[in-house]
């Protein structure tokens, strides 16, 4: 079955709706938010793949890093962490939004936004937060640095992480749909750029 559902979307990207459903790992996500008071500061938690695109993104993010803290780090507490492998940034994502992020950004190429967005949702309901008014909600980010990057594309943003950081500064939000795919077994995927099954 395929459905459909709606998110908010931007340079920074927030959910609304669904249901996923994948064992949690055991690996801890060290994500720790700051979370002081007025005037606030937005928690970015950056999800990097130091493994994407055969490498480049990590060595590529390193790169970038100086430079994302110069431009974000006035109103916002930067947040990095590495995944250690294939579905370890669905963990970290869950983390991030039930401490309270106010944007998860996925560091990498479509496979790592995937995996982004199916850590919004835990047993069949959007992840929230702990102890936030239940009006706030984590947003979406992307700094496309993949091998592919179709995702980017169709936006029509150009590959280039110094623009995505722009649009992260600017914190605008906007909607997106995103589609669940549930099999007979219940499990459910999420997706936002495209899905095919193969016959
Ligand atoms: N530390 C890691 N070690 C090995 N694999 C990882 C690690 N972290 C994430 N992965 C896996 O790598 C896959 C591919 O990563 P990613 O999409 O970032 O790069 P890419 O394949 O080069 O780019 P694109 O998907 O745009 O072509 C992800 O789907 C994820 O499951």
């Amino acid at each position: 079955m395929i459905c459909c559902y709606q998110i908010a979307f931007g340079g920074v990207i927030s959910m609304a709706k669904p249901s996923v459903f994948r064992a949690e790992h055991s690996m801890a996500a060290d994500v720790s938010l700051d979370r002081s008071i007025s005037p606030r500061r937005r928690n970015l938690v950056f999800i990097v793949n130091p493994l994407g695109a055969n490498g480049k993104t990590g060595k590529e993010w390193k790169k970038l890093l100086p430079y994302l803290r110069s431009r974000l780090d006035t109103n916002c507490n930067v947040c990095e962490s590495f995944t250690s492998g294939p579905s370890h940034a669905i963990d970290i994502t869950r983390e991030a939004i039930r401490e309270g992020a106010d944007a998860v950004i996925a560091v990498g190429g479509d496979g790592t936004l995937h995996e982004v967005v199916n850590g919004f949702f835990w047993a069949g309901r959007p992840v929230t937060n702990h102890d936030r008014e239940s009006a706030h909600s984590t947003a979406l980010g992307l700094i496309p640095l993949g091998t592919g990057s179709d995702f980017a594309r169709t936006f029509g943003w150009k590959n280039d992480p110094h623009e995505a950081i722009e649009r992260l500064a600017k914190g605008i939000r906007s909607r997106i749909d995103v589609g669940v795919i549930s099999g007979e077994g219940g499990e459910a995927h999420y997706f936002i750029n495209v899905a095919d099954i193969h016959l």
